[in-house]
């Protein structure tokens, strides 16, 4: 009765006697075929692949003559910051189904994954779309780009994301290359928006040739950064009055040279790094770390900072690690041992502010032992401004439990903004002032990120805590001196 529905009545047969139909009428046709015909098929499959790799050269060729003669193009190295910019703007923009990929274990962990940060957990695999030439119509144009295929080099660059690591050709059939530049301004423009509630970091790559970026971390707002708001107030309009255009004219003639460089110091852990990042992020800067002691040589040096664009932070941290006041040195009595680095004193003299240095830029150098700087390197003109991170005070505490707990978080939303304040100000109550730096006491508040009453709760016995392990740290360097110098009588 089905199969009168079905037109030849194979619709509804199972799919096995449907296969066995299929093969008996291929053995019938195959027992009628003329055996000379068969020659002739085999002799045509045959000459398939030469045919094909006659096509292909005479493609190549053909490729070939047409961008000698028909294509304004623009070449970009592998590595350059506008060459990831290009192939990503390609593969959000013009996109294609794509079949071969390029996968390398992902070495750094998405920032909101923050739970699968704390725990040991595969790492993911990331996966690039692989191409060697793509052709595609942009704004009235043939475009045709073609990456480099030899990239095995970038593959294994640590810093490499998979994309802009190999030589970058863009062209465009016509006689005018315009058009491409637009298209690179174009691509430029959409990986600005793409980083723009970012702050990129660059450092050197593991050779030390070329800048790469390192992270591309989420800004972070200035008030976020708890210190004392004069002093914050001061160093933001600073910063601003030197970064305005007019500022430069001035200084430019004048004859001065347009510089401007910072000192953070203060203790370990009050916030020199995140400071310089939150300037980065509120003046939409890239930043640029410099390890004096992986530099190899003055000559490195001087090459690092050319290669540095004119509007960015400068950041040398940490550089009382570099080199110490010799007379500061011999005032102590002691010396710790340091490793000598590589470049000198009178190298980075001559980068921060030497003839021939560049202008523009804003150089931070973070210190937790200013006193053990050489006073060359800190003399004004090289540091025009130092600004001391110290422990926390209350008032920055109960602005550090607004932050924590403020109601755009959702933690704390059932409480209105009243309650919050007032829970605020009894927190503040109990912290000592100068006496805990703020990461120890954003230490506390990873404890007690749910609710602000435990917060509130639990500081008292935190404090006590706290000071007591002063206590019993500077008890036991008293008992080790005293310790020292009964060995010594004995
Ligand atoms: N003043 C501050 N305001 C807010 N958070 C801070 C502050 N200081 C430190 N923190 C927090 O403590 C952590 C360490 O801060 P950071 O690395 O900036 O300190 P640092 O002074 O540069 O330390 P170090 O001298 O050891 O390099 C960061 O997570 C930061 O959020």
């Amino acid at each position: 009765m089905a199969q009168h529905l079905q037109p030849g009545g194979l619709g509804l047969r199972d799919p096995w006697s449907q296969s066995l139909g299929v093969m008996r009428h291929v053995c019938s046709r195959w027992a009628e075929l003329d055996f000379t015909h068969v020659g002739s098929f085999i002799a045509i499959v045959g000459t398939v692949p030469a045919a094909t790799r006659l096509l292909g050269r005479i493609w190549h060729e053909v490729h070939s003559w047409i961008r000698q003669f028909f294509l304004a193009s623009v070449t970009v190295p592998g590595g350059d910051p506008l060459n990831s910019s290009i192939v990503h703007w390609i593969q959000t923009n013009k996109p294609r189904h794509y079949r071969s990929f390029t996968g390398r274990t992902q070495t750094r962990r998405s920032d909101t994954d923050r739970a699968a940060a704390l725990k040991k957990a595969q790492l993911p695999i990331q996966y690039c779309p692989h191409w060697v030439t793509r052709w595609f119509y942009h704004d009235g144009s043939i475009f045709i780009v073609t990456r480099a295929e030899s990239f095995t080099a970038s593959m294994s660059e640590p810093s490499y994301d998979g994309v802009g690591g190999e030589q970058l050709t863009v062209g465009r059939l016509g006689w005018s290359a315009e058009p491409v530049k637009d298209l690179i301004r174009t691509c430029r423009e959409y990986a600005e928006r793409q980083t723009q509630f970012f702050v990129i970091i660059y450092s050197r790559d593991r050779y030390g040739v070329s800048w790469k970026p390192k992270a591309r971390t989420p800004i972070r707002h200035l008030d976020t950064v708890h210190f004392d708001a004069d002093l914050k107030k001061e160093l933001i309009s600073d910063i601003r009055s030197y970064l305005d255009p007019k500022t430069q004219k001035r200084y430019q003639s004048r004859s001065m040279p347009y510089r401007r460089g910072y000192l953070f110091y203060g203790p370990p852990g009050t916030g020199k790094s995140s400071l310089s990042v939150a300037i980065a992020g509120e003046f939409g800067l890239d930043l640029y770390e410099v390890k004096i002691p992986s530099v190899p040589s003055d000559a490195d040096l001087e090459q690092m900072f050319q290669e540095i664009p004119p509007r960015c932070i400068v950041l040398l941290e940490d550089i009382d690690a570099v080199w110490t006041d010799r007379f500061a040195a011999d005032r102590n009595g002691h010396h710790e041992a340091q490793p000598a680095p590589n470049c000198t004193l009178s190298g980075l003299l001559n980068v921060l502010d030497g003839v021939g240095s560049q202008e523009g830029r804003i150089v931070i150098m973070t210190t937790n032992r200013p006193e053990q700087l050489d006073s060359a390197l800190v003399r004004p003109g090289r540091v025009d401004m130092k600004v001391f991170l110290g422990n926390i005070s209350p008032s920055s505490a109960e602005e550090m439990f607004l932050r924590m707990f403020s109601p755009d978080l959702g933690c704390a939303s059932h409480l209105d903004i009243a309650e919050l304040r007032r829970l605020a100000s009894e927190f503040a109550g109990y912290i000592p002032d100068d006496t805990f730096t703020p990461s120890l006491l954003q230490g506390f508040f990873q404890l007690h990120l749910d609710t602000p009453h435990d917060a509130v709760s639990h500081i008292p016995s935190w404090v006590q805590r706290e000071l007591a392990k002063r206590s019993d740290q500077s008890f036991e360097v008293i008992h080790k001196a005293a310790n020292a110098s009964n060995d010594g009588n004995g």
